[in-house]
């Protein structure tokens, strides 16, 4: 029997880049946390059967305690986190008894449903994908002396998003591989690459984003001014 879809939400890390005394995944957005934004766009998907909350150790409380107020106990658990993003969805996975998974940033509130499902049906046919937007700026690679050492061709560059969908086994014996070679990646995807899996690129939003720095509020504040109005 097919064993459907898990999504880990990762929203352990400290916002280091954002500044600010809460953590970024907590900040209220139209009085509601960051990371309730984002579960409530999944726990409306009826091809999600598990999801799981990963978060700092001493958080986990709280974030239980508001999962409750926003009624999304049963779709919900909350588990500790570890030190690198890594960390934290390696425990997700291991939490999840799925057949594949989806992996979310907790801080990427504006994801909808249809990008998930692109990349959900995108996963089944190729074995991984992840959302992503093509490159809008000229690419340099720059040295440590500030000097332009490349210019790669923009047509094939792409920012990368999440969700990254993936067989939940494939995805945990990557996670397995890179744990003990001290291997650390920026996205899940990378792993999984390296164990030369394929992974389709779907195209989403721009306005996916991944709440870094502080300007990033403003325009989560206008974006969800937009979303009240349709
Ligand atoms: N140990 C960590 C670090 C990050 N994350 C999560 O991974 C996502 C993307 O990471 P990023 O934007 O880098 O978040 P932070 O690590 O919190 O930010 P910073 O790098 O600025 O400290 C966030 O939802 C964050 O909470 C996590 O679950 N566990
Ligand atoms: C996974 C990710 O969202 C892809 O853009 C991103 O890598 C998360 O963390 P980062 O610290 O901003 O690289």
């Amino acid at each position: 029997m097919d064993k459907g879809w898990g999504v880990v939400i990762v929203a352990a890390g400290r916002g280091t880049r954002m500044g600010t005394t809460e953590s970024k995944q907590f900040l209220l957005l139209q009085d509601k946390p960051v990371f309730i934004h984002t579960l409530e766009v999944f726990a409306a998907m009826d091809e999600v059967s598990e999801m799981v909350l990963v978060t700092g150790a001493t958080d986990v409380e709280r974030c239980q305690e508001w999962v409750k107020e926003y009624r999304l106990e049963s779709h919900v658990r909350v588990i500790p986190g570890g030190k690198e993003r890594q960390h934290s969805v390696h425990e997700g996975l291991k939490a999840l008894g799925t057949d594949w998974v989806l992996v979310h940033d907790g801080v990427r509130p504006f994801i909808n449903r249809e990008q998930i499902m692109g990349c959900m049906k995108a996963a089944m046919s190729g074995g991984a994908a992840v959302l992503a937007v093509p490159v809008k700026d000229t690419i340099k690679q720059v040295n440590a002396d500030g000097i332009v050492t490349a210019t790669p061709d923009r047509s094939s560059l792409w920012s990368i998003q999440t969700p990254q969908a993936f067989r939940l086994s494939s995805l945990i014996l990557a996670y397995e591989s890179a744990d003990r070679d001290g291997f650390l990646g920026t996205d899940d995807a990378m792993l999984a690459e390296r164990q030369g899996m394929s992974v389709k690129v779907v195209e989403g939003s721009y306005t996916n984003i991944k709440l870094t720095t502080p300007e990033d509020l403003e325009y989560a504040a206008f974006l969800l001014k937009g979303e009240k109005k349709r």
